[in-house]
């Protein structure tokens, strides 16, 4: 493996080991992105996922990664090489897909920008893994096998650790991280839609608390 892709491997796991769980993050107004992220950062939660999927997330990442101390933004649906390549302009530290694919792996490879990318099979976290990432999203976590599928693979792929996300809850958050192989998880339930809209970071900062306090071995 390059020497490159060994120091943006530890820089993912180092993002993934900041808390137990990633802020995924979907935002309508780019002016809720850096009070949102403080809010994120005060309650213990550094890791935000600010996901490619509405038209203010570039300029979201922007101004999240110029303005708020103390936080670790990346981009999520990352989905091709444009978006690969736009992430890394906008400032984001890391980039994270829901699967990979030879033209984004490629992309990757060509850029300084730490990649989480994405699988749900054992021949899809193999494929990863031999093109050198330890590091994989399983995703959509609950609907492509649960808590048992994940742990079936520890035995076999010991090598590689998930941050699972899609699908998981405060409440079903710790059995996930109990799982050896899995670092962290994904989730959007941090950043409910009705408290961004009512900019109640309060909340949000209580809710990023109760993450917060879970604890992972993997
Ligand atoms: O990674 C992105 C997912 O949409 C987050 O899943 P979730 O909303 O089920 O937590
Ligand atoms: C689901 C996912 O991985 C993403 O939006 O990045």
């Amino acid at each position: 493996m390059s020497e490159q892709m060994v120091s943006r491997q530890a820089e993912v796991e180092s993002v993934l080991r900041l808390a137990p769980v990633v802020a995924v993050v979907v935002l309508q107004r780019v002016e809720d992105a850096v009070p949102l992220a403080r809010a994120l950062v005060a309650g213990g939660i550094p890791a935000v996922e600010i996901t490619l999927r509405t038209p203010v997330a570039l300029e979201a990442i922007r101004a999240v990664a110029n303005e708020v101390e103390g936080v670790a933004v990346g981009a999520g649906t990352v989905l091709n090489a444009r978006d690969f390549h736009a992430a890394a302009r906008a400032g984001a530290r890391f980039a994270v897909s829901p699967g990979h694919s030879p033209a984004l792996l490629d992309a990757a490879e060509d850029s300084e920008l730490p990649y989480l990318p994405g699988a749900s099979t054992a021949s899809e976290a193999m494929t990863l893994a031999e093109r050198g990432y330890r590091w994989q999203k399983f995703f959509p976590a609950v609907p492509a096998g649960g808590v048992d599928f994940v742990r079936a693979l520890a035995s076999p792929l010991p090598g590689i650790g998930f941050c699972a996300t899609g699908g998981i809850s405060a409440q079903t958050a710790k059995q996930w991280l109990a799982l050896p192989n899995v670092v962290a998880v994904g989730g959007s339930w941090l950043t409910p839609s009705d408290l961004v809209a009512a900019g109640n970071w309060t909340a949000i900062a209580a809710l990023a608390g109760e993450a917060a306090r879970l604890v992972s071995p993997g």
